[in-house]
Formats: structure tokens, C-alpha cells, sequence
């Protein structure tokens, strides 16, 4: 539905030239949620502007359902453009027009008949719950509601792509939630394919099926939101995963623990979440483990469960019971200090 191909955006600087995005290959499947996470500076926004050419990439090309869009003359471009919608963390409200207003007036300006955008305009505030809201104006909203206003509006000229420019990003965490629901919502009720960019973890845990972790302009690591849970390999990958999941003990701890054994990571997704594992490992090997933290994620496709232990016993027999945790599709991470 979206494909990235090699692209790279570069910007004129007086020392020289910012390389924004560099080379970057994604692939967005009809129907899913794509998620990209990067800290401030990682190019995530001129990224996901390139794929509505908000930025024109300096080099590669943009696909949609298809299509080669980078080539393409202003008037056919248009025309696409109508098919991706797109929100953003400031909401991107006209202030002195009313929430009705803000809904219809792009419709108006598309040219649809007045009938058809008082149908669209009530259908969609009714979507996003803002039925009873048709003549506030934004000053007289909270955040959470001027964005389900900026999800209307985007949502009024029926796309198939919505385009999410860090949504959640100025909202409280139970706000976000709300409009994390809604964004899931749109996308399974009326099919339509997001790509998002995020700072935050737990709106890639929450909704999103595929996983993008940028750094620097590029693509450090990608995966499916499980596998980036699980196995995950790339120290930023890491870095924003330890927002959620435990992943260090103080280096003091460590050391007291290791003198009669392992501390590891057991991360358990799928099947080997029903299995009575760590029974069987006390049991098949002289190895006594003690749980020492646990916790479940919730994620869009799945269940992950994580469990910090400490395994006690010899080191062959630690390795031999890691080997066999391995071998029933558990993930394992030595932790560190
Ligand atoms: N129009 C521009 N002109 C010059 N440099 C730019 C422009 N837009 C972005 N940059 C630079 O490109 C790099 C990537 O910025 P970008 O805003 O895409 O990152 P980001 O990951 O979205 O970060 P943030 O969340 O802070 O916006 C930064 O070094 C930024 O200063």
C-alpha cells in the first residue's frame, strides 16, 4: 500500500549538508498499523512528510497502491493526495472557525455539494464521539477532543492511508489511550492503513502490527511488534523497550547474584506461555531458578511475558536449561549491570 524505496532527504546547512533520511526502505501492508520510533532528531517526521511529498526526498522513490508518486505532475498528485490523510501533535485547528466548521470547510473547498458535507461532517464527528460538540470552538476543547476534531477532518475526505505525525504526543497518558482506541477503531472498522511516528513506546505496544526503530536518518531495526519485543537486537531498540520492560538490575545486585549463578531475561510469547517451563527446568536440571520480577504486555497481536530470574546451579547446568528454555520458543537475555 506504502512503499519507501531508498529514500534519503538531505538539507542545506551553513556547515555543510543535514542528512535527515538516509536510505530508508519501508513497506506499509493494506490494513496495518506501522509504527516509526526514534528520539527527537531522527528524522521521523521528514520521514513519514515524504510519503505524502510534503517533502520532496532528495532521492528515492514513494509508492502508493502502486503507484510511483515522485514523479508525478501537481494535478495527478492531487488526486493521490485525496487518499492519505494526516494528523499532527499540535492539531492543526483553525481557531475562529467552530468544530463543525473545521470538518467541513476542506470538504467545501474539495467542492462537494452542501448535502454531502453535512452528511460527511456528522458522520464522522459522530465516529470520533464529538456529535454534541458541532459549535464549540477549539479554544473550549481539551486536547484529546481537538485531536478526535483533527481525526474527523482528516477522516471526512475518506482516505485509505491516515498519516499520524506524533498524535499523541502533547496528550496525557489516559488521553492517549483514548485516541490510540480510536486510531485502532478507524483501522479496523473502515480498513484504513496508518503509518505513525512516536517517541513513545507504548503507542507501538498498544496498535501497532510492524515496527520501524530509526536512528540518525536511518532504519536501525525493524520487525513485527512481537518479534521487537522479544529479540530484540539493536541497543535503541533496547533503550525504548526498558521504558516498559525492566531491563537492567543495579550493577551491585548483579554482581551479589552472579557468584551462584545467571540473572536472565525470559521473555515467553506464544505457545510457551501455557507451558509450565520453569517447573520442568528444576526438575530436568540441577538448576533452582528464583524469580525475581515479572511482568505481561499487552501488545495489538499478542501476549509477551517477561520474567527477570535468577537461575542457581552450576554453569554447565545454567546453559543446559537455557538451551532447552531456548529450544521451547523462549526468548533469553543474560542482564547486565
Ligand atoms: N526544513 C528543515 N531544514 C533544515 N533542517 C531540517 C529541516 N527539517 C528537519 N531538519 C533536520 O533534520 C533532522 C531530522 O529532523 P526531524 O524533525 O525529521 O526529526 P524527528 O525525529 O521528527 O525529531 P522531532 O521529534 O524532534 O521532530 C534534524 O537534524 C533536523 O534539525
Amino acid at each position: 500500500m506504502i512503499v519507501l524505496e531508498n529514500i534519503s532527504k538531505t538539507f542545506p546547512s551553513k556547515n555543510g549538508v543535514i542528512k535527515a533520511v538516509e536510505e530508508v526502505t519501508l513497506h506499509v501492508r493494506k490494513g496495518e498499523i506501522h509504527g516509526v520510533i526514534g528520539y527527537s532528531g531522527a528524522g521521523k517526521s521528514t520521514l513519514i512528510r515524504c510519503v505524502n511529498l510534503l517533502e520532496r526526498p532528495t532521492k528515492g522513490k514513494v509508492y502508493i497502491n502502486g503507484q510511483e508518486i515522485t514523479s508525478l505532475p501537481n494535478n495527478e498528485l492531487r488526486e493521490v493526495r485525496k487518499k492519505i490523510g494526516m494528523i499532527f501533535q499540535g492539531f492543526n485547528l483553525l481557531k475562529t472557525a467552530t468544530v463543525y466548521d473545521n470538518v467541513a470547510i476542506p470538504l467545501k473547498l474539495l467542492g462537494f455539494s452542501k448535502e454531502e458535507v453535512k452528511k460527511r461532517v456528522e458522520k464522522y464527528l459522530s465516529i470520533v464521539g464529538l456529535e454534541d460538540k458541532h459549535h464549540a470552538y477549539p479554544s473550549q476543547l481539551s486536547g484529546g477532543q481537538k485531536q478526535r476534531v483533527a481525526i474527523a477532518r482528516a477522516l471526512a475526505q475518506e482516505p485509505e492511508i491516515l498519516l499520524s505525525d506524533e498524535a499523541t504526543s502533547a496528550l496525557d497518558p489516559e488521553t492517549t489511550d483514548s485516541i490510540l482506541d480510536l486510531l485502532l477503531k478507524i483501522n479496523q472498522e473502515l480498513g484504513i492503513t496508518i503509518l505513525l511516528i512516536t517517541h513513545e513506546m507504548n503507542v507501538i505496544q498498544k496498535i501497532c502490527d510492524y515496527v520501524y526503530v530509526m536512528e540518525r536518518g536511518r532504519i536501525v531495526e525493524h520487525g513485527t511488534t512481537i518479534e521487537l519485543f522479544t529479540n530484540p537486537t539493536h541497543h535503541t531498540t533496547k533503550k525504548f523497550l526498558s521504558t516498559i520492560v525492566q531491563r537492567k538490575l543495579s550493577p551491585s545486585l548483579i554482581s551479589q547474584l552472579n557468584v551462584n549463578g545467571v540473572v536472565s531475561r525470559l521473555t515467553f510469547v506464544g505457545e510457551s506461555t501455557g507451558k509450565p517451563l520453569l517447573a520442568e527446568v528444576s526438575q530436568k536440571f540441577n538448576v533452582k531458578p528464583n524469580i525475581l520480577a515479572a511482568n505481561i504486555i499487552e501488545l495489538k497481536n499478542g501476549i509477551v511475558g517477561n520474567i527477570v530470574v535468577h537461575l542457581i546451579g552450576e554453569s554447565e547446568d545454567i546453559q543446559a536449561a537455557i538451551q532447552y528454555l531456548r529450544s521451547q520458543g523462549v526468548g533469553t537475555e543474560e542482564l547486565e549491570g
